[in-house]
């Protein structure tokens, strides 16, 4: 049967109803429950990922690394780092987890580098899908990234092609942010242009980084404060926690002999913007963006079994195919353990053989040396035998019989 479309009605309300509360309830239910979010920072080594994090939060959550950095080490992040801290403010908590992603391209081969950050991203969507699959819902822990920032080296050029290989990889699957660390090194003009390049190459690539939503019954205010953040992207960020004086007044910033570059001010660079997007106006809809865009075409991929790409570069893996591959593989491991099992019994039989072999020449030397010694015996007995025989004084040679008659012997 065909849908009869219902026409809506809006029917005037004679009084009060309240349903107007709604928002407030939200909020107050919100609140009470407190927020989350996680972001992860990626980017070459040294590019001032921890920094940044503790700049944005206004929190030393690297106590470890800020100590050596006081002691003249230069610490460095060498694993993926999650570090979960409890902040307030205004009676609003946010548990804010960081991953932390160790600096890439120290090595001579950084082909692969992007593999373990795509892989514990992945892992989260696994963990959530499984708690989604299980009987009991009730309490889902909720540890997906729901953003990344990316960090480009400020070297003015383009994008590195491991730049490009790294986004290409994660974006699609994380709502991909970058950001061009220590933009303090570069000139106004040499952002400027840097930006364009950048974008120029990821349009060129296509690669999908997060573009803020617009929509149209915001207020204008809204409207021109996300413009503003869209034209600032790719964000170039300073990053800095350590105050520095400037007209008497003590500002979050780096000294430089020709002046201080100021964290927050909005002239100086665009770190302002950054985290306003992420915490002040975009942090929910970065976190829906992830749960109903990202998250879903993970699952929806997962759970038909198809289009989920085993990064071996081979694309999509057609789910048959990958149970043969697997099916070969534990064929060709069972065959590899047969046949060391068979070249270690081999390997048995032959020392044991050995063994024998050396045993059975020790009993022939010891059963020709009896021989040899008995004959030997026996000759001696021999040799005395003779010896009786001839030392008896007149033996006759023939012996008289009783009667006298002749026997011979
Ligand atoms: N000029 C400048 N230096 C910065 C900036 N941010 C951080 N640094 C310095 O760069 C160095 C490395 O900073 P980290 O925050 O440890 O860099 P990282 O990217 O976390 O390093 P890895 O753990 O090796 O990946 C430190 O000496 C920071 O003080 C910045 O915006 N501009």
């Amino acid at each position: 049967m065909a849908d009869v479309a219902i026409p809506v009605v809006k029917p005037k309300l004679a009084g009060y109803v309240g349903f107007h509360n709604l928002p407030n309830q939200v909020h107050r239910k919100s609140v009470k429950k407190g927020f989350q979010f996680t972001l992860m920072v990626v980017g070459e080594s040294g590019l001032g990922k921890s920094t940044l994090v503790n700049t944005l939060f206004n929190t030393s959550l690297y106590p470890g690394k800020e100590a050596k950095e006081l002691s003249g080490e230069t610490p460095k992040t060498v694993e993926i780092q999650t570090i979960s801290a409890d902040i307030e403010e205004n009676g609003v908590k946010l548990k804010l987890t960081v991953i932390d992603t160790p600096g890439f391209g120290d090595f001579v081969n950084n082909e692969d580098s992007w593999r373990p950050i795509l892989e514990n991203i992945e892992a989260r969507y696994d963990a959530y899908l499984e708690q989604e699959n299980r009987v009991n819902r009730k309490r889902i822990v909720d540890t997906r990234v729901h953003s990344c920032l990316y960090f480009i080296a400020p070297t003015g050029h383009s994008l590195k092609p491991l730049d490009i290989e790294f986004m290409r990889r994660l974006a699609g699957r994380v709502n991909l942010i970058p950001v061009i660390a220590k933009s303090d090194t570069l000139t106004e003009d040499e952002i400027k242009a840097f930006k364009i390049r950048i974008l120029e190459d990821i349009a060129f690539h296509k690669i999908q980084i997060y573009q803020p939503p617009q929509y149209e019954n915001d207020d204008p205010e809204t409207i021109q404060e996300n413009r503003d953040i869209i034209s600032r992207i790719p964000f170039a960020i300073v990053g800095s926690d350590k105050e520095v004086e400037v007209n008497g007044k003590k500002v979050r910033g780096r000294k430089y002999p020709w002046g201080v570059i100021e964290v927050d001010n909005e002239e100086h660079c665009d770190f302002v913007k950054l985290r306003q997007m992420l915490i002040r106006t975009h942090m929910e809809e970065l976190k829906e963006y992830t749960n109903e865009v990202l998250y879903e075409s993970y699952r929806m991929q997962k759970l038909a079994g198809v289009g989920l790409d085993d990064g071996s570069g081979a694309g999509n893996v057609n789910p048959l195919a990958k149970f043969e591959e697997e099916r070969i593989a534990h064929e060709q491991k069972m065959a590899k353990m047969e046949a060391e099992m068979k070249a270690v019994f081999q390997q048995k039989v032959a020392e044991k053989e050995a063994k024998l072999k050396q045993s059975e020449e020790e009993l022939y030397a010891r059963h020709r040396e009896m021989k040899e010694q008995l004959e030997k015996q026996r000759l001696e007995l021999e040799e005395k035998k003779k010896r009786l025989e001839s030392g008896r004084p007149g033996t006759p040679e023939k012996t008289k019989t009783k009667k006298g008659g002749l026997f011979n012997k």
